[in-house]
């Protein structure tokens, strides 16, 4: 897992360096999402199959840019699904945006995940390693990663992220969602996933949703290199991540690019979200 953990590093450094200096442009061409890439995107995206392609453990990548998984060796056993550079539109306002990365071994389905990892770019850039039990913070420093503390999530907290188009949502949901803000709950919602939630696991929780809606029934967020990355980070600090009624590491994207709705959060407020979606069955 090493080897990974350091490719990781180096790509985040690299794509740090095009985020500071590469015009922000968008390109002629979309990705699978229908959205269209921008020139940053594609960038990050090569940077972080370049640096992977040298670690012979990883057999196949998989990238919110790229239309199919690619084999990198045949040999190798890891798998690793990544998004390369998500809220990559906030880059021209200048708002913080990450790199995601879901390791897996043998196959893209959540329960072979190993290990999941995410990178945020703000004013600070910050790395996030879910690994054998235990989350853990990285700060750059003078071009390395230094290890700064665990990362734990308290039973409650007091931030509610709520994401989709609020028009859209469904009557119940947003009552839900009023009746956080109505106990006290604080709105922060930047537009970007990394943050959003970085700022919920290091405040110690509260809640982060992205529902089904009836603009986008099946949510916005990509399984495999959005949702399952993060799940498995707030599992493993203690949260939970679910689709509303089931845990969202149990559910199996048929195809790379599917998304789900998805709800991370502390203990607390994932289990008033699945009493008031199991109420709507
Ligand atoms: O604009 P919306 O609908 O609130 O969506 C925001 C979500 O979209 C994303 O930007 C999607 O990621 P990409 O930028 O990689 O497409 C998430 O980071 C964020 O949570
Ligand atoms: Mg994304
Ligand atoms: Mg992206």
């Amino acid at each position: 897992m090493n080897p990974i953990l350091t490719a990781i590093q180096k790509s985040a450094i690299r794509i740090k360096h095009a985020i500071d200096v590469k015009d922000i442009g968008y390109s002629q061409e979309q990705n699978s999402s229908g959205e269209t890439q921008l020139q940053l995107d594609i960038q990050s995206d090569l940077i972080i199959e370049e640096e992977l392609s040298q670690i012979e453990g990883v057999h196949t990548i998989a990238s919110e840019e790229k239309e199919e998984p690619m084999i990198l060796n045949e040999n190798g056993h890891y798998f690793i699904a990544f998004d390369p550079l998500d809220g990559s539109s906030l880059v021209d306002v200048n708002l913080s945006v990450g790199s995601i990365f879901g390791i897996y071994e043998g196959a893209f389905t959540p329960e072979k995940m190993v290990a999941s990892c995410y990178v945020v770019y703000g004013p600070r850039v910050e790395l996030v390693f879910a690994y054998e039990g235990k989350v853990k913070l990285y700060l750059l420093q003078n071009g390395e990663f230094e290890y700064v503390k665990e990362i734990h999530l308290n039973e409650k907290g007091k931030i509610n992220a709520p994401g989709g188009t609020q028009q859209c949502w469904a009557p119940f949901h947003k009552t839900m969602i009023d009746s956080f803000f109505a106990r006290g709950y604080r709105l922060r919602y930047s537009g970007g996933m990394v943050p959003d939630l970085h700022q919920i696991l290091l405040k110690g929780g509260g809640l982060f949703s992205y529902p089904g809606a009836s603009d986008k029934p099946e949510g916005k967020l990509r399984m495999l290199f959005e949702v399952f990355p993060f799940a498995f980070i707030f599992e493993t600090a203690g949260g939970k991540a679910v689709d509303g009624t089931i845990r969202v590491l149990e559910k199996n994207p048929r195809h790379v690019h599917d998304t789900s709705p998805c709800f991370f959060g502390s203990c607390d407020e994932i289990n008033e979200v699945i009493s008031v979606y199991a109420g709507q069955q």
